[in-house]
């Protein structure tokens, strides 16, 4: 089922907490709705499910206005973060439980919900523990059986709000992996709220960057980690280091040194503007190269093939630690060590108008 979301408005009293969103989810996809800490992606979640009423705009589920559509017509399953499962039922009933109360004339008999919630147990691969109760499995498999009991009615639109948000990174690492193969056993139209990147562009089909009730990007975690729409996407995903520059002739020049002459981004010649550039696209040469920043290495964190170099800039432009990943075999090569002399250049940046001054080299 496709999801159309046309000009919703939300406001809380006077804030303002969805800004006229416009967007479609395709059918089948599995799409993350990712953003910092009150931007609104649980209250577009709860809009879509009808357990929020928007102030304008509509909500089409396959191209059918939902607006006045019960949660219960909308055929929407949800898990939540802490979506307590039934205490006194086992997990066997807790997933047949939506089963059992649905209208006599569309609820299946006993022997179909029997078959139904094996072959969901055996999907989330818990068959073993149908006899147990809640408070006898772990977190992890909690949520699994969650997620059982929404999908055992067949819902067309599954929607998760940080499923995975109560447990620690090494289960919410494997349950993400089990999700995704879940979603491309199922395909059911999935959007999945999270505030943890990694999460997002490891899981998702596509992401949803959200930022103070807006939506700033949607496209898949490649396009949004190569190609950010805003500024804000390119400071959201991943490292970055931010220098003040300005464009002369097609190159960048940082305090009266050149740092690249690769560029993109619109800026005009001649203005103040603030290259992004990512630990992988900046590069260190001896302190003897004709270009580049001058710059002293202050730490050496081995990471495997790529070690991350942090350096400071010698001629003042610097007020941050700048990142820098060099593979291996050129910090032997380059002999880095604390306090060594370099320069620093990027393979290239990209430019954006001066909007904050935090952070910036
Ligand atoms: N019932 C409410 N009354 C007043 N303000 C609300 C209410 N629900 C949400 N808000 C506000 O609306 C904004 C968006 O909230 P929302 O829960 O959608 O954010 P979120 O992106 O899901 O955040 P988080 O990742 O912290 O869950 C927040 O500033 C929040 O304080």
């Amino acid at each position: 089922m496709s999801i159309q979301v046309e000009h919703i408005e939300k406001r809380f009293n006077q804030f303002a907490a969805l800004h006229d969103i416009n967007i479609t989810f395709p059918t089948g996809e599995l799409v993350a709705l990712l953003g910092p800490s009150g931007c609104g992606k649980t209250t577009l979640l709860r809009i879509i499910a009808g357990l929020e009423q928007a102030d304008s705009g509509r909500i089409l589920l396959n191209g059918t206005d939902a607006s006045e559509m019960h949660v219960r017509e909308r055929n929407v399953g949800f898990v939540f973060q802490h979506y307590a499962l039934f205490r006194h039922m086992t997990v066997f009933e807790n997933v047949a439980f939506g089963l059992r109360v649905k209208p006599r004339k569309t609820r299946p008999n006993e022997n179909e919900i029997q078959k139904k919630v094996k072959s969901l147990l055996d999907l989330i691969q818990l068959g073993h523990v149908a006899d147990r109760y809640p408070t006898q499995l772990s977190g992890g498999q909690r949520q699994r059986v969650a997620l059982a009991r929404a999908l055992a009615v067949e819902p067309q639109v599954l929607l998760l709000d940080e499923p995975f948000g109560a447990l620690d990174a090494q289960v919410r690492k494997e349950l993400r992996r089990w999700l995704r193969r879940l979603h491309d056993e199922l395909h059911v139209t999935s959007l999945f709220v999270t505030h943890d990147q990694e999460e997002a562009l490891e899981v998702a089909d596509r992401v949803v960057l959200m930022n103070a009730g807006r939506i700033e990007q949607f496209a898949t975690p490649q396009e949004v980690y190569e190609k950010p729409a805003t500024e804000f996407v390119h400071r959201f995903l991943g490292t970055v280091n931010l220098f003040h520059g300005q464009l002369h002739s097609g190159q960048l020049d940082i305090s009266g040194s050149t740092l690249t002459n690769n560029v993109s981004g619109q800026t005009a010649a001649d203005v103040n503007s603030i290259a992004y550039v990512r630990p992988h696209e900046l590069d260190l040469l001896p302190a003897a190269a004709a270009q580049g920043i001058p710059a002293t290495v202050v730490r050496i964190l081995p990471f495997g093939a790529a070690y991350r170099v942090e350096v400071t800039a010698n001629n003042g432009v610097a007020r941050t630690l700048i990142e820098v990943d060099v593979p291996r075999e050129r910090v032997i090569m380059l002999e880095l060590l604390p306090g060594k002399s370099v320069r620093l250049v990027a393979r290239q940046a990209q430019l954006y108008q001066p909007e904050t001054k935090d952070n910036v080299a």
